[in-house]
Parts: structure tokens; C-alpha cells; sequence
């Protein structure tokens, strides 16, 4: 006799279907998969997908490092105030911040009014180490990478605190991590129904 396969992570037939009322906006410490989880989360829901930092590049021509060069972080701020103001108009979609972007006190504020905002999180030490293999982050620049994360915590975690959902995803797969916010975001849509 054949058993039943047992169903598992990736078996995709077992994750809730649900509709998503509106945009969902990833915010969460540089590398912690805003990208790589919103795209799965996006193709989930059939819905576009937009990363915030590349919408930036495209609008002004330029690479994000390239921004903080020329116009440091307060101009680079700026501008990515008006871009996520401009992606959330319009029809829902998956949307992953920059890490700071929620430093923007009107970023805050828009996020907050128009999108149903999911904070990811995982272990430093997790981040640490793919921040490590990626050196295109300005704020990253000639310093440790440890540093920098652990002065994100104080800044950033009572900002990312005001996000309607939170998952932590430890330090597993993708597939997993997607299962997580799904089930995370089925509860807060659904109410826990
Ligand atoms: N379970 C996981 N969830 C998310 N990302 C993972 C996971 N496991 C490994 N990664 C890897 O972590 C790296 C960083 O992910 P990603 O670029 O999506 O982060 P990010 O939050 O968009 O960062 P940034 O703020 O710099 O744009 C990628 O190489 C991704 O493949
Ligand atoms: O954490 C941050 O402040 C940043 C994260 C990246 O996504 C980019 O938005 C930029 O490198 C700044
Ligand atoms: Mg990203």
C-alpha cells in the first residue's frame, strides 16, 4: 500500500487563499528578504510587485549608492518619500520598502493610512552574514556590518513596531518563510477566522 504523501512547505495547495483588501508593504532591516519574500508573496496573490529602492533608481537615473554619494541620505529620504508615495496609489500590489524607509515621518504616515504594513524580522546574526556577500549598500560602506545592524535595532525596531503584522522568520527557508507570512497575513486580514 502507498501512503499519502504528507503535504509539505512547498506544496502550495496548502496555503490559505485569501484576497489581500490592499497593499502589502514589506518593511523590515536590510537583508532580512523583503525582496526576495515580497516577489514569492506577489506571485502567491498574482499581484505585482514593487521594490521600492529600484522605483528610486529608476526615477533618478541612478544607483541608490550613487544617490548617497550625490545627495546623502536626506536627499535620498526625499525622493524615496515621493516614490512610495506614488506606489501606494492605485491597485494593490506587494511592495518592499528600503530598510529606512519608515525614518520618513511621511512615509510613516502614508504607509500606515494605505497599506497593510508586515514587518520581517530575523536574527542579527542571520542578517549579518548576507549583508555580508552584498557590498552595494552605502550604509554599509567601510563599516561592520554588526555595528550597523545592532544601531538599526535601537533606531528602527520601535519604528517597525507600528507595523500591522510581524513575522520572524529565524533562519530557513524561503519556502517556509513564505508559508509564515502567509498564515500571518491570512490571520490579520480574516481576523483569526
Ligand atoms: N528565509 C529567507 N527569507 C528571506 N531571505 C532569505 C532567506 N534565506 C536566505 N535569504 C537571502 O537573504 C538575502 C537578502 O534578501 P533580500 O535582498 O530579499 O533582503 P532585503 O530585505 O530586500 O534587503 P535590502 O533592504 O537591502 O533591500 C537574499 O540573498 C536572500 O536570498
Ligand atoms: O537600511 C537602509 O537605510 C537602506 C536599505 C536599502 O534598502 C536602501 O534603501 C538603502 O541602501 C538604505
Ligand atoms: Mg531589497
Amino acid at each position: 500500500m502507498t501512503a499519502e504523501p504528507e503535504p509539505s512547505a512547498t506544496d502550495s495547495s496548502t496555503r490559505p487563499v485569501f484576497i489581500l483588501p490592499k497593499t502589502v508593504a514589506l518593511v523590515g532591516l536590510m537583508g532580512v528578504g523583503k525582496t526576495t519574500i515580497g516577489k514569492r508573496l506577489a506571485d502567491h496573490f498574482g499581484l505585482p510587485f514593487v521594490d521600492a529602492d529600484e522605483e528610486i533608481e529608476k526615477a533618478a537615473g541612478m544607483t541608490v549608492a550613487d544617490i548617497f554619494a550625490n545627495y546623502g541620505e536626506k536627499g535620498f529620504r526625499d525622493g524615496e518619500q515621493r516614490v512610495i508615495a506614488r506606489l501606494l496609489d492605485g491597485e494593490p500590489r506587494i511592495l518592499a520598502t528600503g530598510g529606512g524607509a519608515l525614518t520618513h515621518p511621511l512615509t510613516r504616515e502614508r504607509l500606515k493610512a494605505k497599506a497593510i504594513t508586515l514587518w520581517l524580522k530575523t536574527d542579527l546574526k542571520v542578517l549579518a552574514r548576507r549583508v555580508a556577500n552584498r557590498p552595494h549598500r552605502p550604509l554599509l560602506k567601510d563599516r561592520n556590518p554588526m555595528d550597523v545592524l545592532k544601531e538599526h535595532v535601537k533606531t528602527r525596531y520601535p519604528l517597525y513596531e507600528m507595523a500591522d503584522v510581524t513575522v520572524d522568520t529565524g533562519d530557513q527557508s524561503h519556502v517556509k518563510s513564505l508559508d509564515q507570512v502567509l498564515s500571518a497575513l491570512h490571520a490579520y486580514v480574516t481576523g483569526g477566522q
